[in-house]
């Protein structure tokens, strides 16, 4: 999947005070000098302060820069600071905001204005995210090369991911946290501060055609400072990840095992340390598809060798995952973005941790049984691993063997019968499960309707993981 996420990473947050989410300049009201309309002084307020490259002009102009931006992978990657195998891998991630309402307290003027156009493009968020993507490309066609060729169903991952953060610019907790794994994550496509103005420009011309009904200069001040405050996040996120760790790792396959005709088991040797944590998962480019990345979980806890495996299903139309299985072979080269995700294990408590993984969600799944077993605890670990058919169990030879080194691990395998139970429901037959922490990994569907069951039978929902489902929508694919 452009992998399955539970959530953007690393605190950062400044202690204190409204930290990052308050304007760094008073919000104003519509009678201010904000800027209305004029495109200049509208960038101007756009520029994030951050870190322009050396010899940039104090205000460039957004289109000061016309190198291509991309086309990475045939160039080597440039590694500021290799990370040594000592390199602590990032800390987990809060989840997602879609994955944690905001607290119910008094919204911000600029959140209550933002929040008036997102309802108000809510029904045309198609025809935003096509005049988006337009202005930038006519604008700004020097960005075209930093997305794929062909646009997919996921182009409008950057929008999309820009408006959920605008919508919940009051939860600093948890943005703060998506931002700054989205600014880590825009390296590996050669994202640099002066494309953020560019795209702030066009988010906000397509903002004010479509909500053109709410539009005001108010509004449009709001907005401003919005996205100034976001990009700022992310370009500081990006700029403190470059002292760490590269923009993404070569990955090279070095076995590559059929387990059924459509799910493979791959694994690949990183060109140099890749930190992460078991139950996190990456994002993954192959040599096919260019530009085109996508979510995997890690299969394993980090090992000694530094191998890493994923398990990939082939999905109708899937290009990446297609190629994953019936095209990779040993030796071919793949590129691996940021490890992300806060599916992981917390160590400071002995609770239990019951685990349901769907398919290839046993992947992570796997990852964390392992991770609790070299920790050496006795904590109890349930897994239910679901599947179609039996033959769709290909890992439970795995599973069922770390059972039987495990005398703290339950596997119990899931076949759907008939549709009528699937795996989410299997769980009420047993318990009680007061004691344990939930991990919740597979399709979408399966995790939705996993975190129901889980509530249901009285599991509070601060113990139940599992990664962003906006993420594994198209993940995988
Ligand atoms: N971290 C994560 O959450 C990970 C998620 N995945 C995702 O897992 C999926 C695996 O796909 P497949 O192997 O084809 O799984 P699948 O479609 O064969 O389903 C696996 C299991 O989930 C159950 N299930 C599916 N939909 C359900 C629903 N709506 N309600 C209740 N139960 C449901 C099925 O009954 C079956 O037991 C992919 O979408 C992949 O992206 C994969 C790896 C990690």
């Amino acid at each position: 999947m452009d992998a399955p996420t539970t959530t953007p990473a690393d605190n950062g947050t400044p202690g204190g005070g409204g930290g990052w989410f308050t304007p760094r300049t008073q919000p104003t009201t519509a009678q201010s000098s904000e800027p209305e309309t004029a495109e200049g002084s509208r960038l101007a307020a756009m520029r994030p302060v951050g870190r322009p490259r050396a010899g940039a002009e104090e205000n460039p102009p957004v289109r000061q820069d016309t190198s291509p931006p991309v086309a990475q992978e045939a160039a080597p990657p440039e590694i500021p600071v290799q990370p040594t195998p000592s390199t602590p891998p990032p800390p987990p991630e809060p989840r997602v905001p879609v994955q944690r309402p905001a607290p119910a307290r008094q919204a911000s003027p600029d959140a209550v204005l933002v929040r008036r156009t997102m309802a108000e493009v809510g029904p045309v968020a198609d025809k935003v995210t096509s005049y988006f993507y337009a202005l930038l490309f006519v604008r700004h066609p020097d960005l075209r090369p930093m997305f794929p060729a062909a646009m997919d169903t996921q182009r409008d991952r950057l929008l999309k991911a820009l408006l959920t953060a605008a919508e919940h610019i009051d939860n600093t907790e948890v943005l703060v946290a998506y931002l700054q794994n989205l600014g880590r994550g825009h390296r590996k496509y050669g994202t640099r501060p002066e494309h953020y103005p560019a795209v702030g420009e066009c988010l906000i011309g397509a903002l004010s055609k479509y909500a053109s009904a709410v539009w005001d200069a108010e509004t449009e001040a709001a907005w401003v400072r919005t996205y100034t405050t976001i990009s700022q996040v992310m370009i500081d996120a990006a700029a403190a990840d470059e002292l760490r760790a590269p923009a993404w790792w070569y990955a090279e396959v070095v076995a590559h095992d059929l387990r059924t005709p459509d799910v493979a088991v791959v694994t690949v040797r990183p060109d140099q340390p890749y930190p992460f944590l078991a139950g996190q998962y990456t994002s993954l480019e192959t040599p096919w598809w260019p530009r085109i990345w996508r979510h995997y979980s890690f299969a394993s806890a980090p090992r000694s060798d530094g191998l890493l495996s994923f398990h990939v299903k082939a999905l109708p139309a899937g290009w990446v995952s297609n190629a994953l299985v019936h095209r990779a072979r040993p030796g071919d080269i793949l590129r691996l973005g940021p490890p992300a995700g806060s599916m992981t294990v917390d160590h400071t408590t002995d609770s239990g941790l019951l685990c349901l993984g769907g398919g290839t969600g046993i992947a992570p799944i796997k990852a964390l049984v392992e991770d609790v077993a070299e920790h050496g605890e006795r904590r109890p670990v349930e897994v239910f691993y679901g599947a179609r058919s039996d033959h769709d169990l290909y890992d439970i030879d795995t599973m069922l063997r770390l059972r039987q080194s495990h005398p703290w691990l339950e596997v119990r395998p899931v076949v759907d019968r008939h549709g009528l139970v699937q795996l989410p429901d299997a769980i009420r037959e047993f318990g009680p499960w007061d004691e344990y922490d939930a991990y919740v990994s597979g399709p979408p569907g399966m995790i939705r309707s996993g975190v129901d069951v889980l509530r249901d039978i009285g599991v509070p929902s601060e113990r139940i993981r599992h990664d962003a489902l906006e993420e594994l929508v198209t993940a995988g694919s």
